[in-house]
C-alpha cells in the first residue's frame, strides 16, 4: 500500500515556516494550488495529497526542519529546505552576512525581484512586521518591528496597569478606555510602519509597487495606499522560483 502510494504520488508541496504558524501548498502537476497546513501536525496531508516532493522554508528553531526532513526521508520523499544566499536569480542580499536575513523575507524578496516594477515595497505583518524594498531587482534593506499581537503582549508584561482584550479593530479611532486604547495604538503601528517605508522608498522613486502578505492584513487601510496587491502567496511565490 505504502509503495503504491509512492510511486503515484507527483504533487510538490511548498511549507512556509513561521513563528506562529505553518502554512503549505500543494502544487499539483496541472499547476493547480491547495493552501494547506502544518504536515508534520496533520499527518495525511502528505498521502491524501500525493506529495513526491517537499520544498520548506523555516525561520522556526532548527528541529522543525529536521523533523520534516525525517518525515520526508521515512516516506521517500525528496525534501529539500532551502536558506538565504548571498544572491538568487540575479538579485543581491543587502545583508553583508546573508545567512542572518530570514529566509521568508528573502522568498518575498525573490517574488518581488520576479515582478515588472522598478521600486517595490514588500511588507509582512505576522507575529513579527517586516520591511524590504527591492530595487531594479536589487534588496536594498529592510526593517523589522514587532507586530500587532507581539506589541500588545510586550504592553502587558512591562507595564503595571495596561490590558487588553483579544479584540483585531478593523479601523482607527481614539479608544475610550485602556483595551481600545492598546488595539488603536498598536493598529496605528502596523499603517504608521508602512506609511513610514513609503516615506523611505520614494527617495529612490516616486512610482512605488507595495506587496503586502502575513495574519495581521486585515489591520492594514488598504484603501489609504496606492498601488498595493495583498498577496498571500507571496512566500510560495518566492520559493517556486527554486523549483
Ligand atoms: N483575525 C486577525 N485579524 C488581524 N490580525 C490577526 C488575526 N489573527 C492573527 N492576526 C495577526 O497575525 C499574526 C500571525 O500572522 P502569521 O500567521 O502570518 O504569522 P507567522 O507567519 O507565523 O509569523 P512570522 O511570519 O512573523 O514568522 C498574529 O501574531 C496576529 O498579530
Ligand atoms: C523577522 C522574522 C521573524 C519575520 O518572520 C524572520 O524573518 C526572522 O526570523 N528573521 C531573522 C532576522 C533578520 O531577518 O534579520
Amino acid at each position: 500500500m505504502e509503495g503504491k502510494l509512492v510511486s503515484e504520488a507527483r504533487n510538490l508541496l511548498l511549507v512556509d515556516a513561521g513563528n506562529t504558524s505553518v502554512k503549505s501548498c500543494v502544487v499539483k502537476a496541472n499547476g493547480e494550488t491547495i493552501r494547506l497546513g502544518d504536515p508534520l501536525r496533520d499527518r495525511d496531508l502528505i498521502n491524501t495529497n500525493k506529495i513526491s516532493r517537499v520544498l520548506l522554508v523555516s525561520v522556526r528553531a532548527q528541529s522543525y526542519s529536521e523533523n520534516l526532513q525525517q518525515y520526508c526521508f521515512d516516506k521517500q520523499i525528496r525534501f529539500r529546505e532551502v536558506t538565504t544566499s548571498e544572491s538568487a536569480f540575479g538579485t543581491a542580499c543587502a545583508y553583508e552576512n546573508y545567512q542572518t536575513l530570514g529566509v521568508d523575507r528573502w522568498m518575498m524578496i525573490l517574488a518581488a525581484a520576479a515582478r515588472p516594477e522598478d521600486t517595490i515595497l514588500v511588507m509582512s505583518i505576522g507575529t513579527a512586521m517586516t520591511l524590504d524594498l527591492v530595487h531594479n531587482k536589487q534588496h536594498l534593506g529592510g526593517w523589522i518591528a514587532p507586530g500587532f499581537d507581539l506589541a500588545k503582549s510586550a504592553l502587558f508584561q512591562k507595564t503595571a496597569n495596561v490590558f487588553g482584550n483579544a479584540d483585531y479593530p478593523n479601523h482607527n479611532a481614539f479608544g475610550d478606555n485602556t483595551e481600545s486604547c492598546v488595539n488603536f495604538g498598536c493598529r496605528a503601528q502596523v499603517n504608521g510602519l508602512l506609511k513610514e517605508g513609503i516615506k523611505c522608498a520614494e527617495e529612490y522613486s516616486t512610482k512605488l509597487k507595495i506587496l503586502v502578505c502575513g495574519g495581521g492584513i486585515s489591520l492594514l487601510d488598504l484603501s489609504e495606499f496606492d498601488d498595493i496587491e495583498v498577496n498571500e502567496n507571496l512566500i510560495f511565490e518566492g520559493l517556486m522560483r527554486f523549483v
